[in-house]
């Protein structure tokens, strides 16, 4: 059997229709790069077997790009992950009903814990908790609002039957500085669910230093500044991954 490889996620993060790049995920830090189907349809094209996306606006509470999410879902012909504002019972089901592959929750994990116990009881693989941290305390709501402990929360997931968890680094998210590696060992330490890892990559050795710590459970990467910054492009990072 061939050992697994790091799975790729390129990110499109839409923020008043348009694909954004954020720093440190601050609002009103956002550098502009077009039509986000446009973005989608590219990494697509590049060989991407997934699609990160994320509604800011619906994180931030400044509205939301649900339609546009939903029609760039259904236009692509591979896996979608979908983030950003999915807090209840309908945005939940408008997201699932996307067509999408999973979707991560962030701050109802946080606010709601039993609406998302009961939304992983329900949904159980479609579900990926997103786990925002700065240091070892969660965010929620934009990053703007403090959840509670990194690794306490992901005890009680864990008890609840989450099967995996996007762990991102506010502090690396868009700074181009390289992936908080001891952060996602300290979390497969703490978890027997995959790991996908977020923020900061910057160059293809990062990648290659995320790959050796597939065997831990990291199972993914989010690569999203990285790639509209051109550092590398996709066809480059998704070769690195496969070697
Ligand atoms: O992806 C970002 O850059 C980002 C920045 C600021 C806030 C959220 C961001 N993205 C993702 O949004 C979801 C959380 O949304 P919610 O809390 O469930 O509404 C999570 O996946 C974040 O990583």
């Amino acid at each position: 059997m061939t050992a697994p490889t790091l799975e790729l996620l390129p990110a499109v993060d839409v923020r008043d229709g348009q694909a954004v790049r954020l720093v440190h995920g601050v609002s009103g830090s956002e550098t502009s790069y077009g039509s986000p189907l446009d973005a989608a349809l590219a990494w697509q094209r590049s060989g991407a077997e997934w699609l990160h996306l994320v509604d800011l606006d619906a994180a931030f509470g400044t509205g939301d790009n649900r339609a546009l999410v939903a029609e760039i879902t259904r236009a692509m012909d591979i896996k979608v992950e979908l983030s950003g504002g999915i807090r209840d019972d309908a945005s939940l089901a408008a997201a699932l009903a996307t067509g999408c592959t999973r979707v991560n929750l962030g701050t109802a994990a946080l606010e709601t814990p039993e609406w998302a116990a009961k939304a992983i009881a329900e949904h159980g693989d479609r579900i990926a908790i997103g786990l925002d941290v700065r240091g070892t305390t969660l965010k929620g709501r934009g990053w703007t609002s403090e959840g509670g402990d990194l690794y306490e929360t992901l005890a009680r997931l864990d008890s609840e039957g989450c099967a995996r968890y996007v762990v991102t680094d506010i502090g690396k998210d868009g700074t181009l500085t390289g992936p908080n590696l001891e952060l996602l060992k300290n979390v497969c330490a703490a978890t027997d669910r995959p790991v996908v890892a977020s923020g900061g990559i910057s160059s293809l050795d990062d990648l290659r230093a995320l790959s050796d710590l597939v065997p831990l459970g990291v199972e993914g990467a989010i690569v999203g500044k990285a790639l509209y910054a051109k550092a590398f492009t996709l066809e480059e990072a998704l070769k690195v991954v496969s070697a």
